[in-house]
């Protein structure tokens, strides 16, 4: 089941879990009051416990259970919380009791379903005929909390998606689950797939509720099945049983009984207290929300109204809190597997191969935030023997909870939750909260933001009933904790982003390096369009907060193709566009340097360090609220487009090349193609997998060589020119050369021969069933603007300096994913990625995009690291993508560092200087006693000379290991 389309990557990812684990063992939210949805198998691949996460910093480790501590800071509220009859939250199974305790007391079911499902074979064909998409089935399994769903859809084309979009919180976000196909389930007129959603305790006196409906994506339209626009409710519950009071002895009990002012704190330790720190004030400011809540429900006596508002603010509550407990645990296991890793050390110094970033960490995030040191220096220092063997014990348990794949808080996706983040933002929420109890604003907004114009909304105004100051309330509350610097909630979009342009156009000039020029424009521009939208009551908006891979075509404002053969612009950006191409072009003549001299390395390492150090502390800056709405705008855009092609064209063709002399990405492209498709590369490479499928069947090593191989596919066998698709291909840079047949697609082409084409929006048609010189003829007379291509079409799909371009990890692996359908089988995709940090800076993340990009069915064929940037290729290996994707996060790990960039941390952060650090020494030194001599391929286990003389071509180590 794969996870796709949810923007706002707040708490909804991170809520995915293990069906069939008990709820104990889930979530490191400990005692989270989170319902959560989980789907069935396991979240991202845990790294190795000695790899540190380089996006959060390590924080000393709490005594005792962790699972206590972190109930205790939330605990008090709840306690709290738990006067009001309305909001009766249960102990929280096995909040209190060690794991595995309370599986026995654990006992779901679902209520009675509040919809209908039809009944016969006949009312369901008939059902599915008028709507194309209907639920068939829906179960709780036995003694689990796993729902499982059959739904069934009308065969009306031959690619289709079919998920389920669920929210735990009145459309206040959302999830989309792709359901699998049921193999075999196909009569030719239908075709059922199926779902599972693992709810995760606690299940209050109503249950845990999940509203659902279905979504039907087929290139001929999208399909809903809402229950008649009342969408599918579920309640499940959980019997409880009383719990033997002793096994509440010696632990803290996560409902500790709290005092007003939260003095049960100081029962724990300072360092803990130190760490609990921020959690505590967000706790007790929402208690305090809580509070006046109630009051203003005893004086009014508008009990209907203060319950609504309750279960508001504890919907707000629960995802604040979830929030910064995933980052905190996520700090906590990773200073765990620190000293586990380090007392594991002294006892078997001769085993411990593992770098020591943890340690780095703690020493880096020590310079960075001088009040973390001393309680970094206190647990490595102060702590009794018996304390840290209990922290070691911990960090083991994490570590196997690691294995098992059950934890998410190393997740590239954790929300804002800053380490600066100024008490504006809390009480500015606080702020909200008056603004919401007292339903009244001055704001307008639309009346029912949820119910968008050309998406068949889920049901939920129905269920959420919001007023228009609740709505408000909302994007305001999400809005101030992206902005938590200065506002630009007032600014108007447009001056803000040209202001961004023109910064940047301007530093570039300064700085040369991607992730400090050209990323933060695009982050910037999104992360306020992220803002803006919210700001006009859309945040909330289940139907359109989506990443739409296919039914927003229609709503582009595509702009005719230019007749003229000139490059006579339309408008301004044209003129500037041609402007400047002029300039390089000139300039690449005669072979000076029309672009400012390089920045002096220092200057470029010092943007580096700074940036790092935020890449570890910082959130992720998705956009957050109607995606298609933002994408839209940006592509609508056209000047802010070209300017920040042009851009970051300039910088990799006029800076990095120059600088770097034979790093050219484009002939790169071209050589890994030749080699592969003319050279015989595909060929060994398909001997290569015949041999390991053969091996693979329990053939011996002598009998497989005696195999014949079967023959490469004759369409590329046999092929005429190399069908490339360059999609973000700007100045069409493949055109010259004969051995392609190349199509540029662009949102904003810059030369004439460059197709108009938005490849997100891109429809994927049925493949060709035609010889290989009809298709290149069909390839010949395409129509301006692209919207649609058939699948299988091409030899190479480029992706150059793109993805990086996307502000969230979903868009990337939307355009993986169609990369993917594209591509003929054996097909390559090339990606190139910036990325001016050493080798190692980013290895990590380049093993994530590894195995997020091979799960759809691609396996790695090269892949180089420029001194500027990553190039993959990746071989199409397979048909079909990989089925179970959702359950690990694949689209996540296509992150990049500017993910986890924020406004308010950059504008924070005040971190010292660093040319390369002690631990990057170390991890580099590492790093190469991992490599062979010469530089190597991982897919082939050969080395493998570099085609150009003077790359810096390695083999990334942890990949090696892998
Ligand atoms: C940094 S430029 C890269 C240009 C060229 N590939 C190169 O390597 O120099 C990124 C390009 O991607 C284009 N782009 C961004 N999103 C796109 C999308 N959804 N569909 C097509 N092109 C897109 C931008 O307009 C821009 O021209």
């Amino acid at each position: 089941m794969e996870f796709v389309g949810q923007p706002r990557l707040s708490g909804a990812c991170n809520l995915l879990g293990v069906p069939g684990l008990s709820s104990l063992d889930v979530d490191d939210d400990e005692g989270e009051v989170v319902i959560g949805i989980r789907p069935k198998s396991s979240p991202l691949p845990r790294r190795r416990s000695s790899v540190s996460d380089e996006d959060s910093e390590p924080e000393p480790p709490i005594s005792g259970s962790r699972r206590v501590s972190f109930a205790d800071a939330k605990g008090l509220s709840l306690v709290q919380v738990k006067e009001f009859d309305t909001w009766d939250v249960p102990l929280l199974p096995g909040c209190d009791s060690s794991e595995g305790e309370g599986k026995e007391a654990e006992e779901y079911f679902l209520s009675p379903h509040t919809f209908s499902l039809p009944l016969s074979t006949e009312e369901l064909c008939v059902k599915v005929r008028d709507q194309k998409v209907e639920l068939e089935t829906v179960e709780l399994l036995p003694g689990t909390t796993i729902v499982k769903g059959v739904i069934r859809v009308l065969n009306i084309s031959y690619s289709k998606a079919v998920y389920i979009r669920t929210t735990l919180d009145a459309w206040s976000s959302h999830f989309d689950l792709l359901a699998e196909y049921v193999p075999g389930s196909s009569d030719s007129l239908m075709d059922c797939f199926s779902f599972k959603l693992t709810l995760v305790p606690p299940f209050g006196e109503l249950g845990a509720r999940v509203d659902f409906c279905l979504r039907y994506e087929t290139p001929v339209g999208t399909f809903w099945a809402n229950n008649n626009n009342k969408n599918y409710v579920l309640f499940c519950h959980q019997r409880m049983k009383s719990k033997p009071q002793k096994e509440n002895m010696n632990k803290k009990s996560c409902l500790k009984t709290a005092s007003q002012n939260f003095s049960s704190v100081e029962n724990i330790s300072a360092v803990e207290a130190s760490s609990q720190e921020n959690i505590s004030a967000d706790v007790s400011k929402h208690a305090e929300e809580v509070n006046n809540v109630k009051a203003k429900q005893m004086s009014d006596g508008q009990s209907g109204r203060a319950e609504e508002d309750v279960q508001k603010l504890q919907v707000e509550n629960r995802r604040n809190t979830s929030r910064r407990s995933r980052r905190k645990a996520a700090r906590m296991a990773r200073v765990r597997d620190y000293f586990a890793q380090r007392d594991r050390g002294a006892s078997d110094t001769d085993r411990d191969e593992s770098p020591p970033e943890a340690k780095q960490e703690a020493q880096e995030e020590g310079q960075s935030q001088k009040e973390k040191q001393s309680d970094v220096r206190s647990l490595s220092e102060g702590r009794s023997k018996s304390e840290r063997s209990e922290i070691v014990s911990e960090a083991r348990e994490t570590c196997s909870e690691s294995l098992l794949g059950v934890r998410h808080d190393t997740s590239p996706v954790h929300e804002s939750i800053s380490v600066c983040e100024p008490e504006k933002s809390e009480s500015n929420n606080l702020a909200d909260s008056a603004t919401l109890t007292g339903g009244e604003s001055t704001t307008d907004i639309p009346d029912n933001p949820q119910h968008s114009d050309d998406e068949p909304a889920p049901a939920e105004s129905r269920n959420t009933n919001k007023s228009v100051s609740e709505a408000e309330g909302e994007s305001q509350k999400q809005g101030t904790s992206y902005e938590c610097t200065n506002s630009t909630a007032d600014e108007p979009v447009d001056s803000v982003i040209s202001a961004v342009i023109s910064e940047s156009l301007v530093s570039q000039t300064t700085s040369f390096t991607f992730g400090t020029v050209v990323a933060p424009l695009y982050h910037q521009m999104f992360g306020r369009m992220g803002s803006e939208s919210q700001s006009i009551g859309d945040g909330g908006n289940p139907a359109r907060a989506t990443l739409n891979t296919g039914d927003l075509t229609q709503h582009y404002p595509h702009t005719e193709r230019r007749e003229s053969s000139s490059t006579a612009p339309t408008d301004v950006r044209n003129d500037n566009v041609q402007g400047n191409v002029n300039e390089m072009q000139e300039s690449n003549q005669d072979g000076s340097d029309a672009t400012p001299n390089s920045p002096p390395a220092e200057e470029e390492q010092t943007a580096l360090s700074a940036g790092d150090i935020l890449d570890r502390t910082g959130t992720l800056q998705d956009p957050v609220g109607d995606f298609d709405k933002i994408w839209r705008e940006h592509c609508e855009d056209e000047q802010t487009l070209s300017e920040y092609a042009l851009a970051m064209k300039n910088l990799a063709d006029n800076h990095w090349t120059k600088n770097c002399e034979g790093e050219g990405r484009i002939e790169w492209c071209r050589s890994v193609c030749q080699e592969y498709f003319l050279d015989g590369g595909m060929k060994r490479m398909l001997e290569k997998d015949e041999k390991s499928a053969m091996l693979g069947m329990g053939l011996t090593a002598a009998s497989v060589s005696a195999q014949p191989y079967s023959t490469i596919p004759s369409s590329i066998s046999q092929l005429g020119k190399m069908r490339l698709l360059d999609v973000g291909s700007c100045f069409n840079p493949f055109l010259k050369f004969d051995e392609f047949l190349t199509v540029g697609i662009d949102i904003v082409p810059a030369v004439e021969s460059v197709y108009k084409c938005d490849f997100l929006n891109l429809q994927l048609q049925q493949p060709l069933q035609l010889a290989g010189d009809a298709v290149e003829a069909f390839l010949r007379q395409l129509h301006n603007p692209i919207d649609a291509l058939p699948a299988q079409l091409f030899h190479v799909v480029v992706f150059s300096l793109l993805l990086s371009y996307f502000p969230s990890p979903y868009q990337r692996w939307i355009c993986c994913k169609k990369a993917h359908e594209l591509l003929e089988l054996h097909g390559l995709l090339l990606i190139i990625t910036p990325d001016s940090s050493h080798q190692n800076r980013h290895a990590l993340m380049m093993r994530s995009w590894r195995v997020a990009v091979e799960s759809l069915g691609f396996k790695r064929y090269k892949y180089v690291k420029y001194s500027h940037m990553h190039l993959i290729a990746f071989r199409k290996v397979s048909l079909a993508t990989t089925s179970d994707l959702v359950s690990r996060n694949y689209p996540e790990m296509l992150y990049i560092p500017q993910d986890f960039h924020s406004n308010e941390e950059e504008d924070c952060a005040d971190v010292p200087v660093q040319v390369r650090s002690d631990f990057e020494d170390d991890q580099l030194a590492w790093g190469f006693t991992e490599l062979p001599d010469t530089p190597y391929d991982s897919d082939s286990g050969e080395s493998q000379s570099s085609s150009v003389p003077g790359f810096h071509e390695l083999e990334d180590p942890i990949l090696l290991q892998s």
